[in-house]
């Protein structure tokens, strides 16, 4: 049982932004996806979650290629925390956390709903909100919200592209937490794209780094995150190391 994509390749506009790239995320696991800004992690979260069809390669869930799934079956199996909301028609926060449990409608009661809906809302500090429109929220309220709302969703694997990236230092850590305690209580795998280093090695259990559409390395965040590694992908001289058991990446000099 995993979510596995297998030479991955992703052709846009002409450019190569996946090149054979082979992934495979475990239950009970979190994934940490790290690299410069364009190096494709984006591309490869879209590919995995079924809204960009690769141009080689597969991706298969729990041994299901993910391209023959129905959108039920896909929603209950991928939930997908995008970078920014999209489109929202004026839906209030409870609304648009409802909307996660859109691939469950048939097997709840709309009083089960809401109080899912309500426990999902409590458990990320969001009841304040909970009847505001979502489009007239902070960034980081509405980075709170998606994070929600992909968790209301129960799905077996959760994909989030950079949602910490507006969060302020409390909710960035109340964020990693949560995925955190979610994969280990329910077992689901997580692959986050981030670029906070130092977060990605404290909570993931494993790293992959990815430079200019390949995947460079992947591992214990020890093995990864090295600094000639992070010299030759980041271009940035860095020190690495250990505090009272929390990992710092502490980049020293542009090279
Ligand atoms: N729709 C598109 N058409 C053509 N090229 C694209 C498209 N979307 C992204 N790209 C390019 O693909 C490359 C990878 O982009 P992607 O968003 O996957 O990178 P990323 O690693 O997520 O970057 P960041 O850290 O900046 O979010 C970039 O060079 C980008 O310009």
């Amino acid at each position: 049982m995993t979510l596995t994509a297998r030479s991955l390749r992703l052709q846009r506009g002409g450019r190569t932004l996946l090149d054979g790239i082979d992934l495979a995320l475990a239950p009970g696991e979190l994934l940490c996806l790290l690299g410069p800004n364009g190096a494709g992690k984006s591309s490869l979260i879209r590919c995995l979650d079924g809204i960009w069809k690769p141009g080689g390669g597969t991706v298969e869930v729990d041994g299901h290629p993910l391209s023959r799934l129905p959108r039920e079956a896909l929603a209950r199996a991928i939930a997908y925390v995008p970078q920014q909301g999209g489109e929202t028609l004026g839906l209030s926060v409870a609304e648009m956390v409802t909307l996660g449990r859109a691939a469950h409608r048939h097997r709840e009661s709309a009083a089960e709903r809401r109080a899912i809906v309500r426990s999902v809302l409590a458990r990320f500090g969001l009841e304040p909100f909970a009847l505001r429109p979502f489009d007239a929220l902070s960034g980081g309220e509405r980075q709170r919200v998606l994070i929600a709302r992909a968790v209301a969703q129960d799905a077996r694997y959760m994909l989030l592209d950079e949602p910490t990236s507006a969060l302020d230092l409390r909710h960035q850590i109340d964020a990693l937490r949560q995925v955190r305690e979610l994969v280990d209580a329910s077992g689901i795998g997580a692959l986050m794209a981030i670029h906070d280093l130092g977060a990605a090695a404290r909570f993931a259990d494993r790293i992959a780094l990815m430079s200019e559409g390949r995947l460079v390395a992947v591992g214990d965040w020890r093995a990864v995150l090295t600094p000639d590694r992070l010299r030759e992908v980041f271009g940035v001289a860095a020190h690495v190391g250990e505090i009272e058991g929390i990992p710092y990446i502490l980049p020293a000099e542009v090279r």
